[in-house]
């Protein structure tokens, strides 16, 4: 998979480079590229925003400079792409959009600042590609390279190759439409604190029993929203018993 980046911060992209990213992009898994957006402004100030229409706070991102760094960029390689906006007024990213975008053979993310981009941007290219605009979360950000990182950390890891035990990603969070419950290791007794017995008693059925009633009574606690979500066949009579 290619990724691209467009940002006027490329420093902040840095941690793509690091741990299991950079092992991935080191092994050919990934190929990352950073561009920083001002390369292709053409004014001393190499300015990037402008006073928005209509009046009110802020700036917004210029449309004529976000066109000619995403035209270059796009035309740099010839793997259809899916252009991906980060915003707060975006579709929620989740899991499974993850997993739709770890099959994509290229991601191409525009990182906004400021107010945002220029809404004609989203729409030119809408015209021509698939285009998203995507939110990390329901609270507000500076700017878009922040989602950038957590989108691709999340999309990378479910690259076959990418995590050293691919039943990790296989396990997750969500990956069955409940939040994972509690995880223990050694000692078996720490700080007057002990691993539940049942998880050292070597009984599989039970463990499996027990691991499966943890994360249904997480996931009612703290996320009654997934447990609503779930379609009907997905809780057979144990787990209605609990
Ligand atoms: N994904 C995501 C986000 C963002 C986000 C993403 C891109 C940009 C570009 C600019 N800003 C700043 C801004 C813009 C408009 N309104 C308020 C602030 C951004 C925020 N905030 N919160 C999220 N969950």
């Amino acid at each position: 998979m290619r990724i691209d980046v467009v940002t006027i911060f490329p420093g902040y992209l840095a941690p793509l480079r690091e741990a299991l990213l950079g092992r991935a992009v080191g092994t050919g898994l990934l190929d990352i590229a950073v561009h920083d957006l001002r390369d292709w402004t053409h004014d001393v100030h190499q300015a990037v925003d402008d006073a928005p229409y209509g009046g009110g706070p802020g700036m917004v991102m210029r449309p004529h400079v976000w066109g000619e760094a995403l035209d270059d960029v796009l035309a740099a390689d010839p793997r259809p792409a899916r252009l991906v906006v980060p915003t707060p007024a975006g579709r929620p990213f989740t899991q499974a959009a993850a997993h739709a975008y770890a099959a994509q053979e290229r991601l191409v993310f525009a990182c906004g600042r400021y107010e945002g981009i220029d809404q004609r941007v989203v729409d030119h290219y809408a015209a021509s590609m698939p285009v998203d605009e995507i939110s990390i979360g329901d609270y507000v950000l500076v700017g878009g390279e922040v989602a950038v990182l957590v989108v691709v950390e999340a999309v990378a890891r479910l690259l076959p190759g990418v995590l050293g035990n691919p039943r990790s990603a296989a396990e997750d969070s969500f990956s069955d439409g409940l939040l994972e419950g509690p995880a223990y290791t050694r000692p078996e007794v720490w700080r007057g604190h002990a691993v539940p017995e049942v998880l050292r008693s070597g009984n599989h059925g039970a463990i499996a029993r027990w691991r499966r009633d943890r994360a249904l009574e997480r996931t009612a606690e703290r996320r009654p929203d997934l447990i609503a979500a779930l379609p009907p066949d997905a809780l057979d009579e144990a787990d209605r018993a609990l």
